[in-house]
């Protein structure tokens, strides 16, 4: 394809999506080797503006991480050698990846973060722009609420974020938002293609995703996933949950790297660990649907437990680390009870609290945490998954940023 023989239709509007980042109850780690994890959309969100340009460049701005990037399409095009139209869709390849990592010129760049972000651009660029037919002209804007790589799914809301504006500006799925409207969602079957994609950004920032994070970033609510299967959790109580971030830098890649090397390593020891905690996830599952009907305390009580439970198993696989343990300490110190969530290793916990549990106990476990230097706050969880939205229709400070200001 030339960068000007466009086959494909284009939308050639500004397009605005968002995503929610998500916290896992119970689960990770485990998901990556087939067993059942509980997740839930935050309301914290990625935003993504997308204009058309008539000057054939792509400009990149992805001002979480200081990335202000552009390229000419002639300069791509070429690229697009290493992007076979498939119909299936397949894990990005070594080539593939060297091939982007070493055009974008990263390699000297400023570092790990910036590399893994343009190239995660790149491949969906590239592979939409192959199934389509379409090389678009634009500008892009990415911005998250999330912090970035902390464990509350920062990168499959960006994939999920440029999946949903990449396949809607070439037409692969619909765009949703009508005349007058401030939002709309895709239809099922074009959240499934969205979610397909954004999995294929999550390949190339993570190496062995299992798709758990791009689900509920494409999803929203709250639902288990076990081995590509996503089964919507219905009758979720309203939990209250008390999110730390410990501030501690992390990769989920490595991390997920390392767990795999040890049950390599120690598979008779591992395996059953891993066992256990699917049995966390079912148990919990079982317990929030039970508390729909019966909100009595005993509920709780189990709920607590099992946090306590899993939060060791992580340690035992290797995803622990001391800020997260003082996280655990603090929390048990005023009778609450703590775990990582996401990939571990820093990052972010969450504390479960009771819909009784006093505000005095809560603001103290906020001093508490932020004397240790985290930042500490109560959230709401269950969000919308993926949205189109109409730009005046968002925060203010939302819009500010997306119109670069
Ligand atoms: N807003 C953003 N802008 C640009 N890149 C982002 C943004 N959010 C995430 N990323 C990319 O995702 C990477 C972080 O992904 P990583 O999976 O390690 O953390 P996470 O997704 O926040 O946590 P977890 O996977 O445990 O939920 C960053 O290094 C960056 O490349
Ligand atoms: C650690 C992990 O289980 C969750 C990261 O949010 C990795 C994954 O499922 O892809
Ligand atoms: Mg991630």
């Amino acid at each position: 394809m030339e960068a000007g023989d466009i086959q494909g239709e284009m939308l050639n509007k500004t397009l605005v999506v968002s995503a929610p980042g998500k916290v896992i109850l119970h689960g990770e780690h485990a998901v990556v080797h087939g067993k059942a994890a509980l997740a839930v959309a935050l309301n914290l969100r990625t935003f993504l503006r997308m204009s058309p340009r008539d000057d054939g460049k792509i400009f990149l701005q992805l001002p979480n991480i200081g990335v202000k990037l552009w390229w000419d399409l002639v300069q791509l095009q070429p690229l697009l050698d290493a992007f076979p139209d498939r119909t299936e869709l397949k894990p990005p390849t070594p080539e593939q990846l060297a091939r982007l990592k070493e055009f974008a010129g990263t390699a000297d760049g400023p570092g790990e973060i910036h590399d893994v972000a343009t190239v995660a651009f790149l491949y969906l660029y590239l592979s939409i722009a192959a199934k389509s037919g379409v090389l678009p002209s634009v500008e892009l804007l990415v911005w998250s609420e999330l912090p970035t790589g902390a464990g509350l799914g920062s990168s499959a809301a960006y994939s999920v974020c440029l999946a949903a504006a990449l396949l809607s500006e070439c037409s692969v799925v619909g765009y949703p938002l009508g005349e007058g409207q401030s939002l709309a969602r895709w239809t099922e079957e074009e959240l499934d293609v969205i979610n397909k994609w954004a999995f294929q950004g999550e390949q190339v920032i993570h190496g062995n995703p299992s798709g758990v994070d791009n689900a509920v970033g494409t999803w929203g609510g709250a639902l288990r996933y076990q081995s590509g299967k996503i089964t919507p959790l219905k009758r979720v109580p309203t939990l209250r949950i008390l999110l730390t971030n410990t501030k501690v830098p992390r990769s989920t890649k490595a991390l997920v790297a390392g767990v795999r090397e040890k049950l390599l390593k120690f598979p008779a020891i591992m395996e059953p660990v891993l066992i256990s905690i699917d049995a966390i996830s079912r148990e919990c599952e079982g317990v929030l649907e039970a508390m729909a009907d019966d909100s009595s305390q005993g509920h709780y009580s189990v709920l607590e437990e099992l946090v306590d439970i899993n939060q060791h198993h992580l340690d035992v696989i290797g995803v622990g680390h001391p800020a997260l343990d003082r996280v655990c300490q603090a929390t048990a110190a005023l009778g609450l009870h703590s775990k990582l969530t996401g990939a571990g290793g820093g990052g972010c916990a969450i504390t479960l609290l009771r819909p009784d549990t006093p505000p005095s106990v809560v603001e103290t476990a906020v001093r508490d945490l932020s004397r240790c230097g985290f930042a500490c706050w109560e959230t709401d969880i269950g969000g919308p998954g993926v949205c189109a939205h109409a730009l005046p229709s968002l925060k203010a400070d939302v819009v500010k940023v997306l119109n670069g200001i």
